[in-house]
């Protein structure tokens, strides 16, 4: 069957999302958009070619009956409200990250589901499904490296647009590795710090860049990230696993080796839409044959919950300057 698609959000990543579904992966087609910039949502339809109507707001388009299932791609803030309508109207919904930008807006998410009795809900942490994380994760638990016991890991975004500001580094851009290293060690968090170096003079006002972000895990692990969101240079994910018997280190993505004028490089890539391109196409699928089989596998609610709650202890502690606590509640057997 094709699930009947509706985005709401036509940005980067929904256009995007939007590209896949219909020019890339199978049994999902787009039928219905909508974006606050309404020209933005008729110029995506007109790009990829989309049969879809473009609605006034996420709500009529979660209302329509010819949707089936709802991409949420439009900015972090108003991710819960357009989940629990999906929720609501018993359709299945893929979030992207963050599933909200406070702990509260998911535990929101979390309740609507329960009462809606089915996990509906898939959030947008894709790397799990990137094959280089997939290497790493395989390589912890056959217990090559032993045990873990520190991380040392860095995101670097070239630049980031005008409206990011300095808790952004933590619900828009550590989201991702506070979802993925939960993952990767099968752990959870128990403190974290964040510590500012001096900037960058590439960053303004209202936005501390370079942050560092030190984890603790409830087993012991001891975990720094540089968040670094104006480097420049690249798009550059880095991940160091440091265990009892060896170091396993997150794979580079593919390039050429070139040898020339004198030089011996390799590409970095600049976007984000790149580096990850792979695990987006196998993420979404999943998401389409959930829909399809009746059941979600991907990162649940109540992932996104426990990266939501270690990130309110992160923004706490930009405020306080303090080692914050990062207390989970308990899962409940819903989410077993
Ligand atoms: N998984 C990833 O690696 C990844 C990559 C990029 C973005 N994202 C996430 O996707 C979301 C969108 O990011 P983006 O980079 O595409 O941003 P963007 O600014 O390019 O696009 C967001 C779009 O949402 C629209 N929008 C905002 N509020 C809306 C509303 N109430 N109703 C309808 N449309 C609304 C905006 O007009 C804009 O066109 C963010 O939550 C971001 O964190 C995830
Ligand atoms: O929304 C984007 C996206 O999630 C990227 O993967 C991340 O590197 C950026 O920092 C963030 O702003």
């Amino acid at each position: 069957m094709t699930i009947r698609i509706g985005v709401i959000g036509t940005g980067a990543i929904g256009a995007d999302h939007a590209r896949r579904i219909n020019q890339t992966l199978t049994g999902g087609k787009v039928v219905a958009v909508t974006d606050v910039n309404r020209e933005q949502a008729e110029a995506v339809v007109d790009r990829l070619q989309l049969d879809a109507k473009v609605y006034d707001n996420g709500h009529d388009l979660i209302a329509a009956a010819d949707v089936d299932a709802v991409l949420v791609t439009s900015w972090g803030p108003t991710h819960e409200e357009f989940v629990v309508a999906a929720i609501k109207a018993g359709k299945y919904v893929f979030c992207e990250k963050p599933l909200a930008t406070t702990a509260q807006g998911c535990f929101n998410i979390v309740e609507a589901e329960q009462a809606a009795g089915k996990r509906l809900v898939q959030v947008g942490f894709m790397r799990p499904y990137d094959s280089g994380y997939r290497q790493l994760k395989a390589c912890i638990d056959a217990g090559d490296i032993g045990e873990p016991l520190m991380i040392h890991a860095a995101h670097r975004n070239p630049t980031v647009p005008e409206r990011y500001i300095t808790e952004m580094a933590i619900h828009d851009t550590l989201i991702h590795e506070l979802d993925v290293f939960r993952w990767l060690l099968n752990d959870d968090y128990k403190s974290a710090q964040v510590i500012f170096p001096r900037k960058t003079r590439y960053t303004h006002s209202q936005l501390a860049d370079p942050q560092i972000v030190l984890l603790e895990t409830v087993k012991g692990t001891r975990i720094d990230v540089e968040v670094f969101v104006n480097c420049q240079y690249g798009y550059d994910i880095q991940c160091s696993v440091v265990g009892e018997e060896g170091i396993a280190n997150l794979p580079e993505p593919q390039s050429l080796l070139m040898r020339k004028g004198a030089k011996l490089s390799n590409e970095i890539l600049m976007d984000w839409k790149d580096r990850f391109i792979a695990a987006y196409d196998v993420e979404l699928q999943d998401f389409l044959d959930g829909c399809n089989a009746g059941q979600m596998r991907g990162a649940s609610s109540w992932d996104g919950l426990a990266a939501a709650v270690a990130a309110d202890a992160c923004v706490k502690a930009q405020q306080t300057g303090q080692i914050e606590a990062i207390e989970m509640p308990p899962r409940p057997a819903f989410y077993a």
